[in-house]
């Protein structure tokens, strides 16, 4: 590591000030730095010396991806990824701070030294292969961006940053958020982790899970995506290449691309994921429109790591109001597929030794009757975790197959190695004639080795690495078809209670601090009481937290209620009591 170097190169790359001569504090939020692109470039290229001191450490590659998601397109962010392709250690996220705000070269060499303190390694959990403990292979980066402006010139500060203290730097250019966890996620393992294989990968996994399909009918099975003018569009053209929507074999998949062109200041503009979930609107760009109520559609956002799907509403009383199938709903739909395949795998005796646990892992703002199906109706554990990606990624882990998915549409599912040599086994067996079971034929057991073949094929079709909207689409299209389901029969699954979010703008959010998975207030005294009272009046099936937002200087308050009038009202009182407690600035709610 050539520590010297870098210190003397960041020269080039000045911390900003902001207008009152102060250097502008830069903090790792929920998912990395993410500010206005144009005052990032200190930040990314000392961020590329953390990702090669990171690589330095475990042994292996780590990950940078230039993006701010589905915020404003003058927004950019740069998100770190460890080498086993999942988030950054929390203590890693303050070590990156402190190199980012170290106001000298004395400084970042304190900065980096920590780092590289044993104590402060925190090494994955999953070592593919051993790691190189004798011989340390030289420190390497996997870099990639999405599409805003910003982006070329910030790549090119994190690739600087990176080989100036002495790493080799892959510069994969434009690529979504989930494609580059993937990358590192791949290389880790040691298996081909270019983007082709990225796309074979989940292609293949789709094709084998609609095989058995029901689509004898040879209807054609099309949606319409909006992918927020955002890196995704380019990288579902692809995709729908490799899966071949012209195959001759009936499992197609038409994907009409809309809001691909990217014109400036499009990006998430009134478009994508996010737009989609917040506003419960078609995108206001796209022609959607001119959509009917039985097409299905689904949004992606800005770097493509979340999908929520729509349809027009059938009473047509707003037209751009739709029906939303948010991340609670996506997670039901594919812990229920788990679940029957796993059933109708018992004849193959190949899981019940010990018994596969299968789990749903939310966060507080899961719409309370999507818990409350998954719980009583499937039969399924579920988890609640804190907010964001590296809380409930960990916490999936923790089952045998773990399915997440925040209400925002970032989610996967993640099948635990041991649960993937266990299916592996099984289709061995079956493959030499076998059942495990002791039966004499395996022909009595189609139906279990149907199943079993999907279930390895969603471990492929799956990003394994993080949640990913193109993988997704793919997983929620093969189960509608093999379920032979429409969004009727899936929105028929359970009936969102009426929900409200809304911000609260505070002086200083971090008075407020939050427990039991951010569903309860301990300070400021007193509030999380008058929460309390203000939810018992509005009933069975009332429910409100508020808690500081990881990302945005505001408060975040959500409500749930029995009525839309109940929410609505729930969710002022609410605001009210923040405003009240915790200092709040302009007019009270
Ligand atoms: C309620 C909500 O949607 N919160 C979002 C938002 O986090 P906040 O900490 O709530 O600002 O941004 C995160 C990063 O994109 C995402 O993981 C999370 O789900
Ligand atoms: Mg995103």
């Amino acid at each position: 590591m050539d520590v010297d170097a870098f210190v003397a190169a960041s020269d080039a790359y000045p911390i900003p000030t902001s207008p009152d001569g102060a250097p502008i504090r830069f903090s790792y939020g929920t998912a990395g730095f993410r500010t206005r692109g144009d005052v990032l470039a200190s930040t990314v290229f000392r961020c590329g010396a953390v990702a090669a001191v990171r690589s330095a450490v475990t042994g292996r590659a780590t990950g940078i991806v230039v993006t701010a998601s589905h915020n404003p397109e003058r927004d950019n962010g740069v998100k770190l990824v460890d080498c086993d392709g999942g988030m950054l250690p929390v203590a890693w996220e303050r070590h990156a701070e402190a190199l980012a705000n170290a106001p000298g070269w004395d400084a970042m060499r304190a900065a980096i030294a920590t780092m590289r303190t044993p104590a402060e390694a925190h090494l994955p959990k999953h070592a593919h292969p051993p790691a190189h403990a004798a011989d340390p292979p030289p420190p390497h980066v996997f870099l990639a961006r999405d599409t805003r402006p910003t982006g070329p010139a910030l790549a090119a500060a994190a690739k600087a940053g990176a080989e100036a203290i002495g790493a080799s730097v892959t510069d994969l250019g434009l690529m979504t958020t989930p494609q580059l966890h993937y990358v590192v996620y791949a290389s880790h393992r040691g298996w081909p982790s270019a983007e082709a294989d990225y796309f074979a990968r989940l292609a293949r996994g789709f094709r084998r899970m609609v095989a058995g399909g029901t689509n004898d009918d040879d209807e054609r099975r099309s949606i319409v995506v909006d992918c927020a003018n955002g890196v995704g569009a380019a990288k579902l053209a692809a995709l729908a290449e490799a899966i071949g929507q012209s195959s001759s074999d009936g499992c197609v998949l038409s994907m009409d691309l809309r809001n691909v062109a990217g014109e400036s200041g499009s990006l998430n503009n009134s478009v994508g994921a996010d737009y989609v979930q917040k506003e419960k609107r078609a995108p206001a760009h796209g022609s959607f429109e001119t959509l009917g109520p039985s097409q299905r559609c689904v949004s992606v956002d800005g770097d493509a790591d979340r999908l929520v799907y729509f349809r027009k509403k059938p009473d047509g009383s707003n037209e751009n109001s739709v029906e939303l199938f948010d991340g609670d709903k996506i997670a039901a739909l594919v812990a229920t597929r788990v679940a029957d395949l796993l059933r109708r795998c018992a004849p193959l005796n190949a899981f019940d030794h010990p018994p596969l646990r299968v789990g749903v892992v939310q966060t507080a703002y899961a719409n309370g009757a999507s818990t409350a199906y998954i719980t009583n109706v499937l039969g399924v554990e579920c988890a609640c975790a804190n907010t964001g990606v590296k809380f409930l990624h960990p916490e999936a882990e923790k089952f045998d197959v773990g399915v997440y998915f925040e209400a925002n549409g970032h989610g996967t599912a993640v099948f635990s190695d041991a649960t993937i040599e266990r299916i592996d086994a099984a289709i061995e067996r079956v493959d030499a004639g076998a059942d495990g079971g002791g039966r004499s034929s395996i022909e009595q057991c189609t139906d279990a080795v149907a199943a079993l073949r999907e279930l390895k094929a969603m471990t492929e079709a799956i990003n394994p690495a993080v949640g990913d909207a193109l993988s997704g689409i793919l997983v929620v299209e093969a189960v509608l078809l093999a379920k032979g389901w429409g969004l009727t029969e899936w929105g028929n699954m359970y009936a969102d209670l009426p929900s409200r979010q809304v911000k609260v703008t505070v002086l200083d959010r971090s008075v407020i601090s939050v427990t039991n998975a951010e569903r309860v207030a301990v300070t400021p005294a007193g509030m999380q009481a008058a929460i309390d009272q203000a939810v018992g009046r509005h009933g069975a099936h009332a429910r409100a937290f508020a808690r500081p937002s990881g990302t945005e200087d505001i408060v975040r308050v959500y409500a749930e209620a029995a009525t839309e009038a109940g929410a609505a009202e729930l969710a002022r009182e609410v605001c009210g009591i923040v405003y009240d407690f915790a200092g709040g600035v302009g007019d009270r709610p």
